[in-house]
């Protein structure tokens, strides 16, 4: 929702060079935040197939438990979740529902709290609905509009057309006039009304009329597709008159299938588009079979040049026509997939311009100044208009960058494919550019996993991904600077010696001695070792073995198998294997001199012998383990001796590494000392500031 501690304020993305493989789509947001109101609203038990998990989805799913409806998730992985509804029926009569920044689950509560309240009456202060501070400046006022002349009770308890709400009852409800509600700001709001209505249609038809020009259209078709799996079969006329039968009623369809996410699609066919040079990108979860309008975003990709193959199900893209073609496009019909053409405008020849998508600037953030002010920053050119963009690219070499997201995820998502910046036909042979993407971590309100999907595809540039190595000797505290490093900066984290433990863990079950080298070696150059969670998983399908990687026995083995040369020899691909984009941290002995020479950033971390034979001490009490500090004490001084001494890759900093002493220093200054180094070692930090300019 938005920035939180835990989130990590930015991510550095390497230049990209190719995408490729294969992507699995999660759900539509659209289609799971539609389905999950209509089975909480119905009698009986839903099974939601292939639910979207997000905040999105975590916001109606905590309103519809606080609802009373029973949600319970599959005991199998991956299963479907079921819903049992409401039957029409509140089960509690008032509530105080938190609905984060999600305008599916704030419009559609709205309208069928308001009815519900109005027909079975509230207690106490009645439902309030509210959100974000950014949900409290999205307007809902036409919504209300609507609601009121039925005879809800709707109050807007901030500022008037916009949440919090709060919504009593009971009240007498006027339904033989048409319903009018304007649909020239949101869709949402025609939406919220027909998935609600059929609460109070038993004995009469509804009729629902559009003042002004209807929005975002194909998401109203979502709206009646999904009614209808429902039960209730909305007649239209045009897109101004809607009418629900009498006796319309939900009945559950007894089970759904949530069709992969076609906005979210958008991101990966645009990537394709500029950078699927050699084989198609295979998409899976959405294709010529899907309801979302969305979907149509490919034509529009197709425009601009991508190759797309449909299947029912799935899409096939790779480049087609290069450089891309500049296009000039009504994007009414899909508001939030346009976003990412306008970041693939920056790999057309000309200027791209979107229009009618004046709704962009209520969203998430406004979507036109943001997408103007970052796009700017990389050299484009961008006139933004009052429900227009004109996005024409950099003439020359890109600018480095760090793009603001404005908490919406689709800033994020969209400037992942800013990455591919050595492919831009306006910036061959000049210098790329790595793009800061501040607060990843918005991509939770409808794609969790976007970063880690998205760099699975790619290629980075030959030499680009950058590592940082942390070598020092035993009970520095590497390990855990290492992994906040890490975590920070979103890179991968290498702990080398729980390498080497493991080795140790596997010679032992394989029954070889710590001495037979060749044996050691070739055990160790198929390692069947993951790092992945926080966690060491060895084998196949992989025992979890972090804990066992931690014993006493297994780390002096450790310590004795890794001055064999063979052995280290054999490890030292596997572990250059682990520079992934976006980037790696890695902690040992030898990262610095001999694993990664051409590390961007080297460390050596030091503390005094009775500094770490303290915490080594205070480590082993907390985990219930005895020992007295003089054996500690001398223990890490013997193995101090061995590691400097030993013949292979002997423990010594790299000529150009930064040395740390950590013996006064906490954890978290170490890790802004390691920050700031890093900032330097890429010229400073691009554009400025970390967070977002101030609304
Ligand atoms: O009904 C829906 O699921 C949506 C409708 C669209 O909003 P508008 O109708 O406000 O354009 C879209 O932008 C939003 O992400 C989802
Ligand atoms: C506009 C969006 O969200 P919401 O459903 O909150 O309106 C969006 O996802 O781009």
């Amino acid at each position: 929702m938005s920035a939180s501690a835990d989130r990590p304020p930015f991510l550095d993305l390497p230049p990209l060079v190719a995408l490729g493989g294969t992507v699995r789509l999660p759900g539509s947001k659209s289609i799971s935040n539609r389905v999950l109101l209509l089975a909480g609203l119905a009698e009986g038990t839903t099974l939601v197939h292939d639910l979207l998990a997000s905040d999105d989805t975590a916001v109606m799913l905590d309103a519809l438990r606080t609802l009373g409806c029973t949600v319970t998730p599959s005991a199998t992985p991956g299963g479907p979740l079921a819903v049992t509804g409401l039957g029409g029926r509140l089960a509690v009569k008032e509530a105080d529902l938190f609905l984060g920044n999600a305008g599916t689950a704030m419009r559609p509560l709205a309208a069928a709290l308001a009815l519900l309240a109005a027909r079975q009456g509230t207690t106490g202060a009645g439902f309030r609905l509210r959100g974000i501070p950014r949900m409290h400046e999205r307007p809902i006022g036409d919504l209300v509009e609507a609601l009121r002349p039925l005879g809800c009770q709707v109050a807007c308890t901030g500022t008037e057309g916009y949440p919090p709400l709060a919504l009593s009852g009971p009240g007498a409800l006027a339904l033989d006039a048409s319903i009018r509600v304007r649909g020239d700001v949101s869709s949402q709001f025609l939406t919220a009304l027909l998935l609600a209505l059929p609460l109070v249609a038993e004995d009469r038809a509804l009729q629902v009329e559009v003042q002004g020009e209807l929005i975002s259209k194909p998401y109203v078709e979502i709206t009646l597709k999904l009614l209808a799996r429902f039960g209730i079969a909305v007649e239209r006329e045009g897109w101004q008159r809607f009418t629900l039968p009498a006796g319309s009623r939900y009945r559950s369809p007894g089970a759904v299938h949530v069709e992969g996410d076609a906005s979210s699609a958008s991101y990966f066919i645009g990537a394709a588009a500029i950078a699927a040079v050699d084989a198609p990108l295979r998409i899976e979860g959405v294709g010529a079979d899907s309801i979302q309008g969305d979907i149509r975003f490919v034509d529009a990709a197709r425009a601009m040049g991508a190759d797309v193959t449909m299947e029912a199900n799935a899409l096939l893209v790779k480049r087609g026509a290069w450089p891309l073609k500049a296009v000039d496009l009504d994007c009414n019909a899909i508001p939030d997939a346009a976003m990412t053409l306008a970041v693939m405008a920056l790999y057309a020849q000309g200027t791209t311009r979107l229009s009618n998508i004046a709704s962009w600037r209520v969203k998430e953030t406004d979507r036109l100044a943001a997408m103007r002010a970052e796009l700017t920053k990389f050299g484009a050119t961008v006139i933004e208009g009052p429900d227009f963009l004109e996005v024409t690219p950099p003439a020359g070499a890109w600018q480095r960058a760090a793009l603001h997201t404005y908490d919406d995820h689709r800033m994020a998502m969209c400037a992942s494919l800013a990455a591919f910046n050595p492919l831009a036909p306006g910036a061959a042979g000049q210098p790329a550019v790595a793009v800061r993407v501040l607060d990843p971590g918005c991509v939770a309100k409808t794609y969790p996993d976007y970063f880690a999907d998205f760099l699975a595809l790619v290629t980075p540039q030959a030499g680009a991904v950058p590592v940082i190595t942390i070598d020092g000797p035993t009970a520095s505290g590497k390990g855990t600077l290492a992994s906040r490093v890490a975590q920070r900066l979103g890179y991968h984290h290498l702990d080398s010696g729980a390498l080497y433990r493991a080795c140790a863990l596997a010679a032992q079950r394989a029954g070889i001695a710590p001495d037979d080298e060749p044996a050691l070696a070739a055990l160790a150059a198929a390692l069947p070792l993951r790092f992945e969670g926080g966690r060491a998983w060895l084998g196949t399908p992989g025992e979890d073995v972090t804990d066992r990687l931690r014993e006493e026995a297994i780390g002096q083995m450790a310590s004795q198998i890794a001055a064999l040369p063979a052995l280290r020899a054999a490890l030292l691909d596997w572990q250059r294997r682990c520079r992934r984009a976006p980037g790696l941290v890695t902690d040992g002995r030898d990262m610095g001199t001999v694993i990664f020479p051409d590390a961007q950033l080297k460390v050596f971390l030091t503390a005094s012998a009775a500094q770490r034979a303290e915490r080594r001490h205070r480590q082993l009490a907390a985990a219930g383990v005895s020992a007295t500090l003089p054996a500690l004490l001398a223990d890490l001084e013997a193995r101090d001796a061995r590691d400097r001494s030993r013949s292979s890759a002997p423990l010594k900093a790299a000529e150009d590494a930064r040395q740390l002493d950590n013996s006064a220093l906490s954890i978290e200054a170490s890790v802004e000392q390691l920050l700031r180094w890093w900032d330097d070692a890429q010229g400073g930090a691009p554009h400025g500031p970390e967070h977002a300019p101030a609304a």
